[in-house]
């Protein structure tokens, strides 16, 4: 096997299959332009600046009619698949399509404001780690507990070690896939590849990240993630 058919190393994952309710667009949000490109097109550009990452594999809706007509549909280093009913679904679908990977990089197509070196110390795990690590920010503000189904507190929550999850979040490829597998069957509730893992008796490891990496989820989101996106590409052009 020659260096051009070495299975890579690292893949990414894109979970891009949702609709974006939450942003109450007139189209996924995952295809809301910040300047001329996507926020898919941005999130996997993200990915590309690092040299470890030469795949990316997109999971997409069935009813996805907007990828194709993205140069991405083109670019050899891209493959889509179908994604599922759920995040979790639509990741273990991209996982399926990775084989060969010995690490998998899973990044939410909505977090368009991905820092180079966030990326970098993130990837650097696989050095060190058999369990992998997802990039996280610690909370900041004082976090409440609200009484179900009203709006009033119920109590306040201890912040010292609360993170935010972030992504990408990054493990051995056979590892995600065998604790996402099981818990999905299990009927756990999955909303980050972390949780699964840790479904199955694992640690994931909490890599410090930068706070600016947002996913863009409400339509106040959208402008911020332009601003982030616009002071990446001054520093990077520096
Ligand atoms: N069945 C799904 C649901 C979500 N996602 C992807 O998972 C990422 C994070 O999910 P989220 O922010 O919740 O996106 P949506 O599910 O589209 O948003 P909403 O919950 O507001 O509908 C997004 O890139 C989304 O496209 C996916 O691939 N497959
Ligand atoms: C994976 C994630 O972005 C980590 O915070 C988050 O869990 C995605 O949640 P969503 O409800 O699918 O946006």
């Amino acid at each position: 096997m020659n260096m051009h058919t070495l299975p890579a190393e690292v893949i990414a994952v894109v979970p891009a299959a949702g609709i974006g309710s939450r942003m109450q667009a007139t189209c996924p949000k995952q295809y809301l332009t910040i300047g001329q490109q996507t926020l898919l097109e941005h999130s996997i550009a993200r990915l590309f600046s690092h040299p470890a990452i030469k795949q990316v594999i997109v999971a997409l809706s069935p009813h996805d009619t907007q990828f194709a007509s993205l140069p991405l549909a083109r670019d050899p280093r891209v493959i889509s698949v179908t994604g599922g009913e759920t995040r979790a679904e639509s990741v273990l679908a991209g996982l399926r399509a990775a084989q060969g990977a010995s690490w998998v990089l899973v990044h939410d197509a909505a977090r368009p404001c991905l820092h180079a070196d966030d990326l970098a110390r993130l990837l650097q795990v696989r050095e060190t780690s058999h369990v992998g690590a997802i990039l996280a920010a610690p909370v900041r503000d004082t976090m409440k507990r609200g009484e179900p189904g009203v709006a009033a507190v119920a109590h306040t929550v201890e912040r010292d070690d609360l993170w935010h999850a972030l992504t990408p979040q990054f493990f051995p490829h056979q590892l995600l896939t065998a604790c996402l597998t099981r818990a999905l069957a299990e009927g756990a509730t999955i909303t980050d590849e972390a949780s699964a893992l840790e479904y199955c008796g694992y640690h994931p490891l909490l890599v410090s990240g930068r706070s600016d990496n947002i996913k863009v989820t409400r339509p106040e989101d959208l402008a911020l993630a332009a601003f982030y996106l616009t002071q990446i590409q001054l520093k990077e052009s520096a």
